[in-house]
């Protein structure tokens, strides 16, 4: 058998498993390794595994030497608000003198400042801007990305962006999916009638379905913005009408978000930054994965990140995600996630690699697909310029990715690979 490429001299290759369900609390901690090993694909999968000692017999149309480098699967970055207009860099003298976020956005910034950028840009314009940013997020190491809405507030923009997350699906080799976010903050003229509007979100779940635009429905539950019943009733007609289900949690306020997203099924409740014990304790009770986005409260300037550690110590899954976007996170950086969940969440480097692997492709519903690295999977990989799976998180804020393959084709290689 002549394979299409031969990986050896891997010092380690890290192996996740795909798996039915997430893993979780102590499963966490398993992060199966092959030392001086070998991996070689065909057809864009993984066909062969052994060490790099039998690899020496193992043929292919091309060999590559991993220079006993980490090789890991490719990263999925499963919350990330990939398309917008504009940017807010005018807004750190603000976050300088101390206004909170959600002051920001009830003064008219914030969000809705980008809205107002989102809805002037072309879609041109927009999948221009994205592209940058998708492949800068590849450079990091990502082959997975979950792109959000969420910049309309109105049929037309949140159509556009959707469609613009459609283009880049169809523009680049990487896997999407699709989030509709248009309950992501009050637009102008609608406070006190969020009813109104969140029916009118509602309304176009339909249109966003026929068109196949979306995978999943999400909500910003928060004070000022959606409350607890008007997320339930809004996330309960998107499950009824097919989608998978998200929502932006306790991330300022703990109103119990966690807790709905259990009761919903939901596939993820993200950011947690806030959320109760009794919320922790019924994430470890269900397969709702908890999406970790420790840059967020970086970027806010905050001292109280998510209790990533106590969730996994209570039997919960943890993702970790960038949340790019322009104004609580601006980094397509996920190896600095990465850096972040291990020296404030606390979690250890394989509860990390498992977080933006295996546990971050069920935080999008692909954990049959992407994540894992094993005979018949997705040949979706990264060599890596480290010399073990514990040095990612310790040498933080540059980028340790030296090939990036997608489906077994190289996507991105660094300058200096050699
Ligand atoms: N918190 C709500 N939404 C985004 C921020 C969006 C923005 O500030 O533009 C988030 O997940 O952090
Ligand atoms: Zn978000």
């Amino acid at each position: 058998m002549i394979y299409d490429l031969l990986v050896t001299n891997i010092g380690q290759l890290l192996l996740p498993k795909r798996s039915p369900k997430p893993l979780k609390g102590k499963e966490m901690a398993h992060l199966p390794i092959l030392k001086c090993a070998a991996m070689a694909v065909s057809d864009g999968r993984v066909a062969w595994i052994g060490s790099a000692s039998e690899a020496v017999h193992v043929e292919a149309k091309l060999k590559i030497d991993a220079k006993q480098r980490v090789v890991s699967p490719g990263l999925v970055d499963p919350h990330t608000h990939l398309v917008f207009g504009g940017s807010r860099e005018n807004e750190l003298p603000l976050k300088q003198a101390g206004v909170p976020y959600l002051d920001i956005l009830a003064g008219g910034g914030g969000i809705l400042a980008t809205v107002n950028s989102t809805r002037l840009a072309s879609e041109e314009e927009l999948i221009n801007k994205a592209s940058f940013h998708v492949e800068r997020m590849v450079s990091h190491g990502v082959t997975a990305i979950e792109a959000k809405s969420g910049y309309g507030l109105e049929r037309d923009t949140e159509l556009k962006q959707l469609r613009v997350i459609k283009a880049l699906n169809k523009k680049y080799p990487i896997h999407f999916v699709s989030t509709f976010l248009g309950p992501h903050a009050i637009p102008p003229g609608f406070r006190g009638k969020e009813h109104m509007f969140i029916k009118e979100m509602a309304v176009l779940l339909d249109e966003i379905r026929t068109e196949n635009l979306a995978d999943y429905a999400d909500i910003f539950c928060e004070t000022g913005v959606f409350t607890v019943e008007q997320s339930r009733r809004y996330l309960r007609e998107a499950k009824t009408k097919g989608f998978g289900l998200k929502i932006h949690a306790d991330e300022i306020n703990p109103l119990g978000g966690t807790e709905l997203a259990v009761e919903l099924e939901a596939a993820s409740a993200d950011h947690l930054v806030a959320a109760s014990d009794k919320g922790i304790r019924s994430l470890a009770e269900s397969n709702t994965v908890a999406v970790l986005l420790p840059g967020t409260t970086f970027y806010l300037g905050k001292e109280l990140y998510a209790r990533g550690r106590y969730m996994i110590d209570s039997g919960a899954a943890v993702a970790l995600a960038t949340d790019f976007n322009p104004g609580s996170c601006v980094t397509e950086n996920i190896q600095f996630i990465m850096s972040l969940a291990g020296l404030r969440l606390k979690m250890t480097p394989e509860e990390i690699w498992n977080a933006v692997t295996v546990n971050a492709a069920h935080a999008i519903g692909k954990g049959d697909e992407v994540g894992g690295l094993e005979i018949g999977s997705q040949a979706d990989f990264v060599i890596w310029n480290i010399p073990n799976y514990q040095y990612l998180p310790y040498h933080f804020g540059v980028n340790h990715a030296a090939i990036v393959y997608c489906e077994g084709k190289r996507i991105w290689e660094c300058a200096s690979y050699g």
